[in-house]
């Protein structure tokens, strides 16, 4: 998954037509709907997805994703599946890809603030990539992250704060439901890589400004973060590129710096996604 998701991040701007997401609010909470249609992957498909933040407490799942894919020749509809485990997978493999090229090769320390699913995809995928030797969790309950700590292992401790779990950090994941900035500048070690997932609406933040403004910023879609990143839009940092343009060559990657990676998530990475599912199925 990480290394397919490396050749779309270096496709994207080349030869798909995808939109940002398209936000519907139902009361307090969101509808996404996520188009695209890749040319070079020929696969034509669209996520629905329900963010219900407060369904954490109901004990519901806090997405719902369904994946429609489409033959590209003729509309009609060749899938319907699942997209709640596709959307943890592939956010983790994006952030993955970010992390390889940005984060020092020797971090050795992950901080995970947030303990649900995409905590525990962004440790499964980045564990492919590191040998942490320390992996420390903050989340709202000390008992959900004592209970992603020991499902974790030794390596792993529960914090009771966030400053505790990422001040000796090398990289460091924010996985919230926060509004508001629960990472602080004052406390991220120089030359640390953040990986910035939550937060993906434009008046939501999870990462302070001045951290965004005095890291080296990177995003998976310049469009999606000037249209759906409070982080972004409302601390007023720079851009530098798309994690697509490093892997390609065409920007550096300031892997001795302190390093941010903005993702909201781009519709193509569920659409590839979906299409390697229907691969897996026609050859079982
Ligand atoms: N960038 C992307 O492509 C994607 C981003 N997301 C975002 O990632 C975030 C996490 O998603 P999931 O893990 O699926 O949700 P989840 O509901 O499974 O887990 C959220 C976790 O964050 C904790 N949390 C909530 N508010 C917090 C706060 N203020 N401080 C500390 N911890 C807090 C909760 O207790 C829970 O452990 C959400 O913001 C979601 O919208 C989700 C899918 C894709
Ligand atoms: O890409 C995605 O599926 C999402 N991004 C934020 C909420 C869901």
């Amino acid at each position: 998954m990480i290394s397919y998701i490396y050749m779309i991040l270096i496709y994207h701007n080349d030869c798909i037509k995808y939109l940002t997401t398209v936000a519907i609010k139902i009361n307090l909470w969101f509808l996404g709907v996520m188009p695209c249609f890749s040319a070079h992957e020929h696969v034509l498909a669209t996520k629905l997805v329900a963010f219900y933040p407060t369904n954490y407490d109901k004990g519901l799942p806090t997405h719902m994703a369904t994946l429609m894919v489409f033959d590209p020749e003729n509309g009609s509809l060749k899938a319907i599946m699942d997209g709640e485990v596709i959307t943890n997978l592939r956010t983790a493999a994006a952030s993955a890809v970010a992390t390889k090229y940005l984060a020092n090769p020797k971090s050795q320390v992950l901080a995970i603030i947030g303990a649900g699913h995409q905590a525990r995809s962004h440790h499964q995928a980045l564990s492919t990539l590191f040998n942490f030797t320390e992996v420390n969790i903050y989340s709202r309950t000390l008992e959900s992250a004592e209970k992603l700590s020991q499902e974790i292992g030794s390596t792993a401790k529960a914090c009771s704060s966030v400053e505790e779990a990422v001040k000796r950090a090398d990289i460091i994941v924010t996985v919230t439901f926060s509004k508001v900035p629960v990472l602080f500048a004052k406390w991220v070690k120089p030359g640390a890589h953040v990986n910035a997932v939550g937060a993906c609406r434009p008046d939501w933040q999870e990462i302070d400004p001045d951290l965004m403004r005095g890291s080296v910023l990177y995003v998976d879609s310049r469009e999606g973060a000037m249209k759906e990143s409070g982080d972004v839009i409302l601390s007023k940092a720079e851009v530098y590129a798309e994690v697509g343009e490093v892997v390609n060559g065409t920007k550096e990657a300031f892997c001795e710096k302190t390093t941010v990676f903005k993702s909201l998530g781009m519709a193509v990475e569920d659409a590839v996604s979906a299409n390697l599912v229907l691969a897996k199925l026609r050859t079982t």
